[in-house]
C-alpha cells in the first residue's frame, strides 16, 4: 500500500486471502461489490457475481452503475496479472437484459489486445452458470506513467481551494 508521500508505489497486489481488491475494499480483505475470481478457462478469466440487493436499481434488479464497476474491476484485473499499475481510460457497457440481484452471476473477461501501455479487454455478464449475455463491456487500459498520482496532486494543489471555486449563492 503507498503512503501518503509516495502515491506512485501503489499498486494492487494479492490481499492477505489471495484476492485482487481495488484501494478501498483491500482494507476488508472482501470486495464490496460481490466479484469473487474463479479461475481461468482458455483466454477468459472467469468470476462469480453476487449482485447484493443493496444495490438493485429497480425492483430486484441491478444499478446500471453497479454493472459498470463489475466491469470495470473485472476488466483491470484482466491485465494486473501481468501489470499492476493500471487506469481505465474508457469503458463502454451495453446494458442488454436487466440483470437480476441475489442471482448467482458468471463474468468472463478477456485481453483482446496490449501494445505498450495500451491494453484492450473485454467481458460479458450471463446468470449462472451459462446464458445468453445480460451485459458486455468493453475497456481501454493504461499502464500509468510512474509519475501519475504525483502529477495528479500537483495539478490539483493549482486549482483553486473548494469554497472559492463554488459560486455564490444569490
Ligand atoms: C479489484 C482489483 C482491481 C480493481 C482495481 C480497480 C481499477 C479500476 C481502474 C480504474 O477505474 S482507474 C480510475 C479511473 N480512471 C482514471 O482515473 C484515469 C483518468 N485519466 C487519466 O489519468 C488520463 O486520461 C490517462 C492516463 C488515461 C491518459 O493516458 P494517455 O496515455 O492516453 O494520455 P496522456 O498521458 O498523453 O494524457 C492525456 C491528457 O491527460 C493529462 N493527464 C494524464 N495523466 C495525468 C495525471 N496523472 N494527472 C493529471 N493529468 C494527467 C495529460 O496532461 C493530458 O492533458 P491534455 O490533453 O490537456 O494535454
Amino acid at each position: 500500500m503507498a503512503d501518503a508521500h509516495d502515491a506512485d508505489a501503489f499498486a494492487i497486489e494479492p490481499s492477505a486471502s489471495g484476492r485482487l481488491l481495488c484501494g478501498g475494499c483491500a482494507p476488508d480483505d472482501v470486495c464490496r461489490l460481490g466479484v469473487e475470481a474463479a479461475g481461468a478457462r482458455d483466454r477468459d478469466l472467469r468470476f462469480d457475481v453476487v449482485c447484493a440487493h443493496s444495490w438493485h436499481g429497480g425492483p430486484d434488479v441491478a444499478h446500471g452503475g453497479w454493472i459498470a464497476a463489475v466491469f470495470d474491476d473485472v476488466l483491470a484485473m484482466a491485465a494486473l496479472r501481468t501489470e499492476p499499475r493500471l487506469v481505465t481510460k474508457s469503458l463502454a457497457v451495453e446494458y442488454l437484459r436487466p440483470v437480476p440481484v441475489e442471482r448467482p452471476l458468471t463474468v468472463l473477461a478477456r485481453i483482446d489486445a496490449h501494445h505498450g501501455r495500451r491494453w484492450e479487454v473485454s467481458a460479458r455478464m450471463t446468470l449462472a452458470p451459462t446464458g445468453p449475455p445480460l451485459a458486455t463491456a468493453r475497456a481501454e487500459l493504461r499502464t500509468r506513467r510512474p509519475d501519475h498520482f504525483a502529477r495528479h496532486r500537483d495539478w490539483l494543489v493549482h486549482r483553486p481551494p473548494p469554497h472559492q471555486a463554488l459560486p455564490p449563492e444569490s
